[in-house]
């Protein structure tokens, strides 16, 4: 039998570190510098006490671009978003297990009636083994998130221990989205890549960056030489 095909690399420049008064010139800049996905952090003061965007950014930001907008719901009722974020344009719709422990069956077809692809995301104090049965699941996620900071804010310190996760789930996966969250950077995407995740975020390292393209392609290189060794 051939063996699955690694799932291909995807460098998610995350938005919250942009100009937000300039978020479209920002998503076309990303994109003409290499990114694949945009990454677009949802916070409402509930699940996590910080306030970014919702389904009116998206919207007026797909009016102004074609790319993929990864939404990453960090929110205690994601079920009550999945209508306006279809409607908005989002592409990947990725919820937090913590909060869809009785209901992301039926989420998750949500997702997918409305047009998105279908991810769930792990806090650092989450075990891995609770997203299995989505992965497994008849109608599964498409993508997992493994957080490496606490959710809430960006440029914290990317945390090495969560890379177990990534391992479990790449040996078990090898075709499945993995992303990885929080304080990536070109110090940090070494031990990220190594570990199997393909799906990179990346906002204070790339928006604080002289040359944010350099610190995009430096990010896929290592992805993709790490997808050759293994
Ligand atoms: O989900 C997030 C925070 O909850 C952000 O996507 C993440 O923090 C990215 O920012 P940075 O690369 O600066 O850590
Ligand atoms: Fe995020």
């Amino acid at each position: 039998m051939a063996a699955a095909a690694a799932a291909a690399a995807k460098i998610a420049p995350s938005m919250l570190s942009s100009d937000f008064a300039n978020l479209a010139s920002e998503a076309e800049r990303m994109v003409r510098l290499g990114a694949d996905w945009l990454h677009m952090d949802v916070m409402v003061r509930h699940f996590v006490p910080n306030l970014t965007i919702g389904a009116p950014v998206i919207e007026s930001l797909r009016k102004h671009t074609k790319a993929y907008l990864d939404c990453h719901l960090m929110v205690t009722n994601p079920s009550d978003y999945v209508e306006a974020f279809g409607k908005a344009g989002a592409s990947g719709f990725t919820f937090h297990i913590e909060v869809t422990r009785d209901n992301w069956k039926e989420l998750i077809q949500s997702i997918k009636a409305k047009g998105m692809r279908p991810g769930v995301s792990l806090k650092p104090g989450t075990p891995v083994e609770d997203v299995f049965p989505l992965v497994e699941a008849e109608t599964p996620v498409e993508l997992v998130l493994v957080m490496t900071v606490e959710p809430g804010f960006g440029g914290q310190k990317f945390m090495p221990e969560m890379m177990d996760k990534v391992r479990t789930l790449r040996k078990k996966h090898p075709s499945l989205d993995i992303e990885v969250d929080g304080g990536l950077g070109p110090s940090t995407i070494d031990a990220a890549a190594s570990a199997g995740a393909n799906c990179i975020v990346a906002g204070s390292s790339v928006f604080g960056a002289p040359d944010p393209g350099e610190v995009i392609s430096a990010l896929r290189k290592s992805v993709e030489a790490s997808q050759i060794k293994s």
